[in-house]
């Protein structure tokens, strides 16, 4: 027989915490079980070691409560770096990188070769099991080339128009292999490079592409990782629920700016498209998406509609 709970017995405080915080957890563990989630992981959150670590844990817990999670990441510094060392020069318009074929060969080799594997290799130590694919396997993500963009010229300030090269826009995913992952256990973690009906491999903002592989799935939430707390207001205050309508405004007024906004369209236009709710994270927090998923407050910012 088990002794009879006394004083001396009784566990501490800091113990029957750690259960309070796993029955706080229970009500989401069940309202989320079989719900598939997309998680973007932004080049700038994968910053260092401890919170790649901390990432992988957290995507490895949600595969085990029952979430379909399907990681989809970047690697734009990182792109960057390496163009650098390559003495490849590299210039954005729009937030989207210029891409000849030689900048499309550097970038899928960093996205879909380092980048890819090391996620995947996170992933493995924390005890799940991934696979690393990227746009072009087996179908997944068909793009077309963008179109050009308008530019003021450097030399005389006329507006011309700017042709990205192998720059793509996603224009029909394939959710056949994800589904075919997941039903396996398996973690599928996604490289933002994209294949054209002809072959031709696209280099794709991963945010762009997270947001039409949540959109195709319907995803429950839509996880966006970067290296800010979520949407701040101008006084630097946390913004943690936003409709399209108070998007519009705080993108009109300057309150959001730079690579906020095609994030903050990326949510938009994901949840206009049947996502439940697109929720922009710090991924610097260790275990930030723990915090948003299996606690009453959450974390970052909340677009629904
Ligand atoms: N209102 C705002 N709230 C938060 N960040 C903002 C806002 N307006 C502009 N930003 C900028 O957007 C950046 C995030 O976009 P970006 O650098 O493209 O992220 P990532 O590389 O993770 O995709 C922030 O670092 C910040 O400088
Ligand atoms: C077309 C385009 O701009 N592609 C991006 C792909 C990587 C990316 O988007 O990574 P982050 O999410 O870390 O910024 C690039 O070349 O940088």
């Amino acid at each position: 027989m088990r002794p009879r709970m006394t004083d001396r017995y009784a566990p501490d405080a800091a113990l029957l915490a750690k259960a309070e915080t796993l029955t706080e957890a229970l009500p989401y563990m069940q309202r989320y079980a079989g719900e598939t989630f997309v998680v973007k992981y932004g080049g700038h959150a994968m910053g260092d070691p401890e919170a790649a670590r901390d990432f992988a844990e957290d995507v490895v817990l949600m595969k085990m409560v029952g979430i379909n999670v399907i990681v989809v990441h970047g690697g734009g510094p990182q792109i960057g770096a390496m163009l650098r060392k390559l003495g490849v020069e590299s210039k954005f318009v729009n937030g989207l990188r210029v891409t000849d074929r030689e900048t499309a060969q550097i970038a899928e080799m960093v996205l879909a070769g380092s980048i890819n594997k090391e996620i995947v290799g996170w992933i493995a130590g924390a005890g799940g099991r991934a696979v690393g694919i990227s746009g072009k396997d087996a179908g997944l993500v068909i793009c077309e080339k963008v179109g050009g963009r308008r530019e003021p010229d450097p030399n005389s300030g006329i507006e011309r128009n700017v042709d990205l090269g192998f720059v793509g826009d996603p224009v029909k995913v394939d959710r056949r292999i994800l589904d075919s992952l997941s039903a396996d256990n398996i973690i599928p973690v996604v490289a933002p490079v994209g294949i054209g009906v002809d072959g031709e491999t696209y280099n794709v903002n991963a945010d762009t592409m997270a947001g039409a592989i949540a959109a195709e799935l319907k995803a429950k939430r839509f996880f966006l990782l970067t290296d800010v707390p979520g949407v701040l207001s101008k006084d630097k205050d946390l913004l943690s629920d936003l409709d399209p309508a108070r998007i519009g405004a705080l993108v009109s007024d300057g309150t959001i700016s730079g690579g906020m906004i095609p994030k903050v369209e990326t949510c938009v236009n994901a949840v206009e498209k049947g996502v439940d709710a697109a929720v922009i994270l710090d991924g610097r927090v260790p275990h930030v998406m723990l915090l948003e998923i299996f606690t009453k407050q959450g974390a970052g910012t909340l677009v629904h509609l």
